[in-house]
């Protein structure tokens, strides 16, 4: 895997954006369809799987325990799944959080040693989050760094369900516990200090898992999966980028967007700034024209909601009449970089004002005014690329640049070409 160096330049013209975008497949739903396909016996079908490094690693990790997939000539993915041995490698879960949290929780679950491991950025990100209540269940769990960072070492089976109450928000931890509950003894709750994206328990449901929700608790009961035919939706947080750039600059339609519970807040955000958004919750379709901005308060209960639309949503306060308060976003210090430091430099490389505050961060709007072409460090961080790239199509003119571009491929291959379909903008990639 490429380290993420290259070089984007953007020179932007001054008409802003129009058109239409159908973004990839939803990177989340992605690995989850993934996995739950390789846990049930049989061959399930994938449409609109997302094609980013992120899910790509998943899909290549599960191959390790000889599940089979195949690409087929219309874009749709067959898997043949079942666990069939322990995995003959180490499981290279690349930049991807959610892998390697999600496969952790299967991994626990498979008796068998796995280790799982991914780049350098990935390498950094708490993992003890996921170890301690594994071990709890009765996994075996090392790690790097006293237990807390990859690569980490399982040896799985054997488990007892538990009752676990999340110390922090995290999708990623109540999967990875749901997951391992299929193959325990008894059930498992895991109770979330505050409801996030529900995917995990939707998609077990639909491929005949016990699954219980009462308020912020969600249940797995012990059991087999069936072979399901998932088809992906849009990720509404790649729509988030092109939603942020026509409501500073233009008009843009998204169709086909997952719009589902704890992905589509970014929306009512872009509403309580003063953003035109229409919404088709039917079809899924997004419109955003653009409208005078004004700065909001983010507050901890909003933020997993929002939790990866921050960087890009950052951009739109910036161009808003007015000051925007980020707090309760500390979760943000742990993502493929500290998006709480790295957003708050992108904003100054661009002219604006803002400082970071240890849970958030205050950007001082600058309503109407041009943002100055920066040069800007994606810090290895897919969405500080994208949202760099929005600032510079939508507020700033001349040229901007941003380095460590690469990392735009974990999730959106396909973003220069968008780009320069919606603006018109000109540019250049040093590889
Ligand atoms: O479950 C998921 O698919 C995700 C959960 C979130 O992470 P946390 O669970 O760490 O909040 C999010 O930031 C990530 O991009 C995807
Ligand atoms: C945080 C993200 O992903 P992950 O945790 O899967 O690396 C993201 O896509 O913004």
């Amino acid at each position: 895997m490429h380290e993420h160096d290259s070089v984007l330049s953007v020179t932007a013209p001054t008409s802003g954006v129009k058109g239409t975008v159908q973004v990839p497949g939803d990177k989340s739903i992605s690995h989850r369809a993934l996995i739950l396909a390789a846990l049930s016996e049989g061959t399930s079908t994938i449409t609109g799987l997302s094609r980013g490094e992120d899910p790509t690693s998943t899909r290549g990790a599960l191959s390790r325990f000889g599940v089979e997939f195949v690409d087929q000539p219309d874009g749709a993915v067959l898997v043949h799944g079942g666990l069939r041995h322990e995995p003959v490698d180490v499981l290279d879960c690349g930049n991807a959080g959610t892998g390697i949290r999600l496969l952790s929780g299967v991994c626990a679950g498979y008796p068998g040693l796995s280790v799982l491991t991914g780049d350098q950025y990935l390498r950094r990100r708490p993992m003890d989050r996921v170890a301690e209540p594994l071990r709890l269940m009765g996994a075996r769990v090392d790690a790097r760094d006293g237990g807390r960072l990859a690569p980490l070492v399982i040896r799985g089976g054997g488990l007892s369900g538990i009752t676990y109450e999340l110390p922090k928000a995290s999708a990623q931890v109540k999967s990875c516990l749901l997951l391992a509950g299929l193959s325990a003894t008894g059930p498992t709750t895991v109770i979330e200090p505050h409801p996030t994206r529900a995917h995990t328990e939707e998609m077990l449901l639909a491929a005949g898992a016990r699954i219980e929700v009462e308020g912020t608790a969600v249940t797995v009961h012990p059991g087999p999966l069936a072979p399901t035919d998932h088809a992906v939706p849009g990720d509404p947080s790649q729509a988030a980028f092109w939603a942020v750039a026509a409501a500073l600059a233009g008009e843009i339609e998204l169709p086909n967007l997952y719009l589902g519970f704890g992905r589509a807040d970014f929306l009512g955000i872009l509403r309580r700034m003063g953003a035109d958004v229409q919404v088709e919750e039917s079809t899924g379709s997004v419109r955003v024209a653009s409208a005078p901005l004004r700065g909001v308060e983010i507050t901890g209960a909003d933020v997993p909601g929002i939790v990866d639309e921050i960087p890009v949503l950052a951009i739109a306060a910036a161009g808003a009449e007015g000051t925007t308060v980020i707090s309760g976003a500390d979760e943000l210090r742990v993502k493929e970089s500290d998006r709480v430091t790295s957003t708050v430099a992108m904003l100054n490389a661009f002219g604006v004002r803002a400082e970071e505050r240890p849970d958030g961060m205050v950007i001082h709007g600058q309503g109407d005014a041009a943002f100055s072409p920066a040069q800007v460090d994606s810090a290895g961080d897919h969405r500080i690329a994208m949202a760099a790239a929005v600032a510079a199509v939508a507020r700033a003119g001349g040229q901007s640049t941003i380095s460590g571009w690469g990392s735009v491929a974990t999730s959106y291959p396909g973003f220069v070409e968008d780009l320069v379909e919606v603006s018109g903008a000109t540019v250049n990639l040093d590889p």
